[in-house]
């Protein structure tokens, strides 16, 4: 493996702007209670939780920052499709959730997208990550490493930055390193644009 080949994925710096920014970082720290632990899916497509695949926490209800976020995202979709080269339909879903990788978090290498129709009514097509924190930054490492044939990227989680890739495209989330409290990790909103199956 080498650093040199780039997988295709789009960055997008200061995508929502400081103030959105905050009121994110300000919601997570109101629901800390309500984050739990991270889920991931098998090939069979059970969800399962296993410390040694994922580590990380989340919050599936933004209450209205949902909604904000995926007009945010619908201004910029158009944009990454093309430079991602992937087509869309026109009907599309997006599923969004807050995710907070604490002191060790990571997630080790997968796609998002299964392979092959799973029984569900749509796939994820684009996966993007916002990346926000509190600040000042109090974590290191929990680069996006993105894999290629021959190669893979590392994309820092830098505050107010977007990031999109497709769906089925081999990643993981290196380990992240953080003092303890909960306002001190690496906070990230995911959305998945997916596209639905005729049936
Ligand atoms: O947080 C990231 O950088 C990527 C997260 C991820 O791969 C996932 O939740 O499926
Ligand atoms: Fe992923």
């Amino acid at each position: 493996m080498t650093a040199a080949a780039t997988p295709a994925h789009v960055v997008i710096d200061g995508f929502l702007g400081a103030a959105r920014a905050g009121e994110l970082m300000q919601f997570a720290l109101a629901h800390e209670s309500e984050f739990s632990q991270s889920r991931f899916y098998t090939a069979e497509r059970a969800a399962r939780i296993d410390t040694s695949v994922r580590d990380s926490s989340r919050l599936l209800e933004l209450g209205p920052l949902r909604a904000a976020f995926a007009v945010s995202v619908d201004l910029v979709l158009a944009h990454l499709t093309r430079e991602l080269n992937v087509r869309l339909p026109s009907e599309t879903k997006k599923e969004i959730e807050m995710v907070r990788y604490g002191d060790g978090g990571f997630f080790k290498r997968h796609a998002d997208a299964p392979p092959r129709p799973d029984g569900h009514d749509s796939v994820r097509v684009l996966t993007l990550v916002y990346y926000f924190h509190a600040l000042p930054q109090r974590f290191e490492g929990g680069a996006l490493r993105l894999f290629s044939t021959d190669g893979f990227a590392d994309i820092e989680p830098a505050y107010d930055r977007l990031v999109a890739f497709p769906s089925a495209a081999s990643h993981e989330v290196r380990p992240t390193c953080c003092v303890s409290a909960f306002a001190d990790g690496r906070f990230s909103i995911n959305c998945w644009v997916r596209r639905m199956l005729v049936a």
